[in-house]
């Protein structure tokens, strides 16, 4: 007779529970049961009070997969060096490999999840405004809501210590029922009134920009990728839900994030993957060269095809392919690259796109794609280390995880990270926001301050700013 889905959640949880004072540390027990379908905004926001400061939103543009997590039940974060992806995957490995597991198994983004992110240089010296996320910071989850190709999932993870009673978790089990109750009701809020929206230190930025042109005619620096704030005030705290539901809506070809750490958020709809798995399949994206949606689909065709054939573009987005397709092909048997780039066209921006595809051998992990690809030239530039380098000296901003990579890894090895821009830090009732671009030897500021002033409209226009043209 096959054992009721409690009982078996109940043997797993003695089990670990056993493990761990066998082992005397802790143990990872997960439990994964299929529900009825739920929103996953609505789990996000039912666990605003409790769960604060520890939420996390994850949904890719083909919406395969939909994650929400609530609670941290174990916070990693690795030293700030070169060393920090290895040093993730390690911890990440180490709880695995004691991890107990019951309910439904063998389905990506279900049961034991670490999500996170990286900055985007580690050796920016430690920020103020990004003090909640400090280099890089992952977690997993107390409870997951994880939509796969339509099928709802929800996992309980608990961290079992030697010391631990079986009580401590029966009320864990009640309780992640509550979040289940479906609570649209709430989910009107009202406007949240603008009351200030500053670009930071515009006129500075485009002599940098100026800057790193002229050094290029000067030096082996073929591109630097510059960034730039824009900061917003408004009357009341930012509700992320909000900022989340409207970002679906206007971003549907994005992937849609939000992470929380402590009383921040980092928030945004970011088009560019940086590194999917998948068993032996990877997927990557090369994404660089921009230009404005035109207003009419006659404009928009027309500024469509002037990217495809703008030199100053291609060679842009040449430098990306050139160097993901170098990375990918030290950790790859296989890869595909197309010969030419299509277009990306989003809401308020269409982009240079060159999809690419790859066959692993079994070894490679995520993080060692990560670790390979982190920075491409389309968040930092070539050759890769003296842009990070010059990023540092002369950027003058604080990047954070803006531009970093940021995404999941499942207990199966599957996962996804894209980088994350198109994003705003959220504080309060105040708004970071950030964009850069691709700075080459022919750039012309006042027209990467144009292009940066378009990328700030996907987060501009969810958070209610005002756009650029
Ligand atoms: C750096 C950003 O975007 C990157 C820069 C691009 C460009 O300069 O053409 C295009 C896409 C992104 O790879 C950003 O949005 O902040
Ligand atoms: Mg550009």
């Amino acid at each position: 007779m096959a054992i009721s889905e409690e009982t078996e959640q109940l043997q797993g949880l003695a089990f670990a529970m056993q493990r761990a004072k066998e082992r005397n540390e802790s143990v990872l027990f997960s439990h994964v049961k299929k529900i009825e379908y739920k929103n996953p905004l609505s789990f996000y926001q039912a666990g605003r009070e409790q769960y604060a400061g520890e939420r996390f939103f994850w949904q890719d543009p083909a919406k395969e997969i939909t994650i929400t997590g609530l609670g941290n039940i174990k916070k990693l974060q690795a030293t700030a060096s070169a060393n920090r992806y290895k040093q993730v995957e390690k911890c990440w490995l180490k709880l695995q490999n004691a991890a107990v597991q019951s309910g439904v198994r063998d389905v990506d983004a279900t049961g034991p999840l670490l999500f996170g992110g990286f900055s985007f240089d580690y050796e920016q010296s430690s920020s103020l405004l990004w003090n909640q996320f400090g280099d890089n910071l992952f977690y997993i989850p107390a409870y997951m809501l994880s939509i796969v190709k339509g099928e709802a999932y929800l996992t309980t993870n608990i961290l079992c210590s030697p010391e631990d009673q079986e009580q401590l978790f029966i009320h864990m089990i009640n309780e992640r029922e509550e979040f289940l109750v479906e609570r649209l009701e709430n989910r009107e809020v009202p406007t949240n009134a603008l009351v200030e929206q500053r670009e930071i230190r515009p006129t500075e930025w485009k002599q940098t920009v100026a800057k790193a042109v002229d050094e290029m005619k000067h030096s082996d620096l073929d591109k630097i990728v510059l960034a730039r704030e824009l900061r917003v005030v408004f009357q009341d705290r930012i509700v992320s839900e909000k900022v989340l539901e409207t970002l679906m809506v206007e971003q549907p070809t994005s992937y849609i994030f939000s992470f929380e750490a402590g009383g921040d958020c980092f928030i945004g709809a970011t088009p560019e993957q940086l590194i999917k798995k998948k068993g032996n399949e990877v997927f990557s994206v090369c994404l660089a060269g921009s230009i404005a949606r035109g207003k009419s689909q006659e404009e928009d065709t027309r500024l469509g095809d002037e990217l495809l054939h703008d030199s100053k573009n291609r060679m842009e987005h040449q430098y990306v392919v050139s160097m993901i397709t170098n990375a990918l092909q030290t950790l790859c048997e296989k890869i595909i690259v197309p010969d030419e780039p299509e277009l990306m066209k989003i809401r308020h921006i269409q982009h240079l796109y060159t999809p690419v595809k790859g066959m692993c051998g079994g070894d490679a992990t995520i993080f060692d794609f990560v670790e390979k690809l982190h920075p491409t030239p389309a968040m930092g530039g070539l050759p890769k280390e003296k842009a990070v380098v010059r990023i540092r000296e002369i950027e003058g901003l604080e990047r954070g995880l803006y531009a970093g990579p940021l995404g999941w890894v499942d207990s199966y090895g599957n996962g996804e990270f894209a980088v994350g821009i198109r994003s705003a830090l959220l504080q309060g009732n105040e708004a970071s926001l950030f964009a850069g671009c691709g700075v080459l030897e022919d750039s012309l500021p006042e027209s990467e301050y144009q292009e940066t002033g378009i990328k700030f409209n996907p987060m501009l226009s969810a958070l209610g700013g005002h756009l650029h043209d």
